[in-house]
């Protein structure tokens, strides 16, 4: 065996992944120094991340290193290995949220300037917005996207199914996108014939040429695309449902991803509040203006915005905003209990998570009087959100889908270098004033161009060559590996795809496809295709955009398995190194509020344990570590074991929980190392400490058990105290003593 050291990088993140991660490293340190692979953190949680943009206002104790950048680099040499845990991809509420922490922990870093004014202030908003939204993903996402339900992970859901609300042919339930006005309507797409720069700008009705964005550099085969949403259809289609779901007597909901379209989309939500409250925005538009009410931010900016405010003007404004529920729909609640409605927050919606929970649910979403009811599922862009109408027709006629018998649906996704909506972030604009959008090359050719009008939202999205020919390459390999169909969702009337279609079936011929079913169907017959299989207990590999990936992996595990955090989440990064994403959910905020007022932690780690097996077995074999290899494939053991022996974590305060879970997990996998004979170093090594695991294991349970039911001090949210945190997430001293002189 070679006796280099190896490294595999664990991202420190957010919120409840970043809790289970205060007890996990230990143990996985543990595990991994025999096998000589060291294991680093890198924080990039949204607070090391805001905090590394401003060196300049913190002292040299609290200065820290950008930790991402670092890690851009690092994705593109080979023999990076990187877990990466789901961190927060901002909306504006929780990066303002995580200053304010930052500040009040003494962290001199400015206010977040709402609107700048000064060039000092404009400079301070460039700066925060590098913290906004999606910017951690695209930046390590330099590979495209395997996700898929481990066999294990499959046997256990088909074991223990879990619970699916009933489908009822008269459910009114649905979805209302737009026919008109949309990105899907307006998108023009070419293939660029050389590499070349490009600007953007608008030449606006009164004869200027604004500038939007300076350059952006091309290279040959890439495809460019430009679409814009029009902000009076938008804003019709938003009366029509609002009028519709009132007269029709269903609920309204709004679906968006205002997270990861970070410039788009929270502009698509403001426009619902703003629609929905017209009423009260347009009898105090202008106090609003002063105050600063920012309907982007959702129905929350104007509670935040009016606080300080006479009680008198207060409560006016809020009769007024009651009183626009009297003429309009139910709206779908978040919390119910705290009347936090479907439209108080851009980022407490996030479509990915919302849309299959719903249809979990027997397409039902929570009114405000606590009960399940029907709904209109508002999705303003038709691109894709036709897949979930799709759904929804098959589950009214074919009943709800049965975890026992349900096929398997893995995803093959395009997001390499930043491809698609992940690069559009920065060439997306809310139009200032009527004119011609362009897109020019540096010496005057119009590219692209259409017209557009005030408030409109245009983008250019782009892919290039290389991660097409990557991803083509990759649903190939899943296809021959696992032996499953593959679907290609792509839609030849979209002219994006259009031009990927060409491409996909240009570069399946550079793969030996003998033997494999690999198609390509629009969206909409792709998931009728896929769902007559499912139910027929068939798997059927989806091959997606970077919009259909997120949605996909959520939609079906959550079907499939109840969470999408069982998921196996690997990145082969396109130079070789291999970026290994724990679980497709996110960083489930409710969980920590569960773990600080009753020490609970109910966070699944079993995308953890998934992706930590796959990154040692990828050391394993590019290391040439057999011990690596060991280590791996025992672990994956542990987490069958993990599974079949139901030690995953409660929801429940006073269960088990993920730190009583993550125990197991250290023992079986002790254990399954104590009986592996290949390696007997590590059998000696492993056997003292499956014993001492083995022989505590009451007194480890108990000791994980008594602490909880009451409430905890982390010692801050974005930035909780290391030491406090330490104390609460490893609070049996024997499990403590056990893992740490076994290292
Ligand atoms: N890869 C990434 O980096 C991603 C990051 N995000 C970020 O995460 C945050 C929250 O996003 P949201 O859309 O609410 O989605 P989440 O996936 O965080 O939450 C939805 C629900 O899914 C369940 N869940 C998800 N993961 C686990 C797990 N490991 N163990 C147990 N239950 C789990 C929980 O439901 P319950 O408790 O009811 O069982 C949770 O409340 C946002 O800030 C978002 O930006 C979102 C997606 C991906
Ligand atoms: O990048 C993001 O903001 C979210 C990513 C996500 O939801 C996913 O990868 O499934
Ligand atoms: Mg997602």
């Amino acid at each position: 065996m070679s006796k280099e050291k190896s490294t595999i990088i664990y991202t420190l993140t957010d919120e409840a992944p970043y809790l289970a991660t205060a007890a996990f490293l230990p143990i996985i340190r543990t595990f991994t120094a025999p096998a000589d692979i060291e294991v680093v953190e890198s924080d990039i949680s949204v607070a090391a991340r805001i905090l590394a943009e401003f060196p300049d206002c913190l002292s040299d104790e609290q200065k820290v290193p950008n930790n991402l950048s670092a890690l851009g680099k690092l994705t593109l040499l080979p023999d990076t290995n990187i877990i990466k845990l789901p961190n927060i991809s901002a909306a504006l509420g929780q990066l303002t949220a995580a200053i304010k922490e930052l500040q009040f922990q003494g962290y001199k870093i400015p206010n977040y300037p709402e609107n700048p004014q000064t060039e000092e202030e404009k400079a301070i908003r460039a700066r925060y917005s590098k913290c906004l939204g999606s910017s951690v993903n695209p930046v390590l996402r330099e590979g495209n996207s395997d996700r898929r339900a481990p066999a294990a992970v499959k046997r256990y859901a088909r074991n223990n199914p879990h619970s699916m609300g009933k489908w009822s042919q008269a459910s009114r339930t649905h979805v209302s996108h737009m026919h008109g006005g949309d990105f899907y309507s307006s998108e023009k797409s070419m293939v660029m014939p050389q590499a070349c720069d490009v600007r953007m700008d608008l030449v606006t009705k009164s004869g200027k040429t604004v500038v939007l964005k300076e350059k952006v550099s091309l290279l040959e085969g890439e495809i460019i695309d430009s679409m814009f949403m029009s902000k009076k259809a938008l804003c019709k289609f938003y009366e029509d449902e609002i009028q519709d779901a009132y007269e029709t007597r269903v609920m309204f909901s709004l679906h968006v991803k205002a997270t990861m379209m970070k410039v788009s989309h929270p502009i698509v939500f403001g426009h619902a509040v703003k629609i929905f409250y017209k009423t009260a925005f347009e009898k105090h538009g202008e106090l609003f203006k002063q105050l600063g009410v920012n309907p982007n931010n959702g129905l929350s900016s104007v509670y935040e915005k009016i606080a300080t405010l006479p009680s008198s003007k207060r409560e006016e404004i809020i009769n007024d905003l009651h009183a626009c529920h009297e003429h309009n729909p139910e709206l779908a609640m978040v919390d119910s209990a705290k009347g936090i409605t479907n439209l108080h927050s851009p980022n407490d919606v996030i479509v990915d998570a919302s849309m299959p929970a719903m249809i979990r649910a027997g397409g039902k979403m929570w009114g405000a009087d606590g009960r399940l009811k029907d709904t209109k599922a508002v999705m303003p862009e038709s691109t894709f959100a036709r897949i979930y109408q799709e759904m929804i027709n098959f589950c009214k006629t074919h009943g709800n889908f049965d975890p026992v018998t349900m096929g398997s649906v893995p995803n093959v996704g395009l997001m390499a270098q930043q491809a698609e909506e992940y690069g559009s972030h920065d060439k997306t604009f809310e139009i200032a004033e009527p004119g011609v959008a362009r897109v020019v090359t540096l010496d005057g050719t119009v590219l692209l161009e259409q017209n557009v009008e005030e408030g409109d939202i245009w983008r250019m999205c782009q892919v290039k060559d290389a991660p097409i020919r990557d991803w083509v390459k990759l649903a190939v390999t899943r296809a021959r590996q696992s032996n499953t169909p593959a679907v290609f969702w792509l839609d030849e009337y979209r002219p994006h795809e259009a031009e990927l279609i060409k491409k996909v079936t240009r570069y399946l011929k550079d793969h030996d496809t003998t033997g494999l079913d690999i198609q390509i169907m629009s969206q909409t017959r792709a998931m009728r295709y896929t769902l007559e299989r499912i139910i027929r207990g068939k798997d059927t590999i989806s091959v997606t955009g970077n919009i259909l990936r997120d949605y996909l992996t959520d939609l079906f595990p959550i079907l499939e398995l109840g969470t999408s955090a069982k998921m196996l989440s690997v990145v082969p990064l396109m130079n070789g190194g291999g970026l290994f994403e724990t679980g497709a959910g996110g960083s489930a905020p409710k969980h920590v509020k569960q773990l600080v007022e009753e020490n609970h932690l109910r966070w699944d780690s079993l995308g953890e344990f998934l992706a930590l097996a796959v990154s040692i077995e990828d050391v394993g074999i590019k290391k040439n570590n057999p011990k690596a290899k060991i280590l791996a494939k025992t672990l994956d053991e542990a987490t069958g074991q993990l599974l079949e022996n139901r030690k995953s974590p409660s929801s429940r305060t006073g269960e088990l929980d993920n730190r009583g879970s993550q125990f197991y997990l250290a023992l079986y996998w002790a254990q399954a190392l104590a009986a592996q004979t290949e390696d007997k170093e590590l059998q000696a090594h492993f056997t003292k400490l499956a014993k001492q695991l083995k022989d505590n294991e009451e007194k480890i349970v108990s000791e994980l058990s008594v602490v909880q039911g009451k409430s905890v001090d982390i010692g801050g949210y974005y930035k909780p105290d290391l030491k406090k945190l330490e104390q609460v997430m490893r609070p049996s001293a024997t499990l403590n003593e056990i893992i740490g002189s076994a290292k």
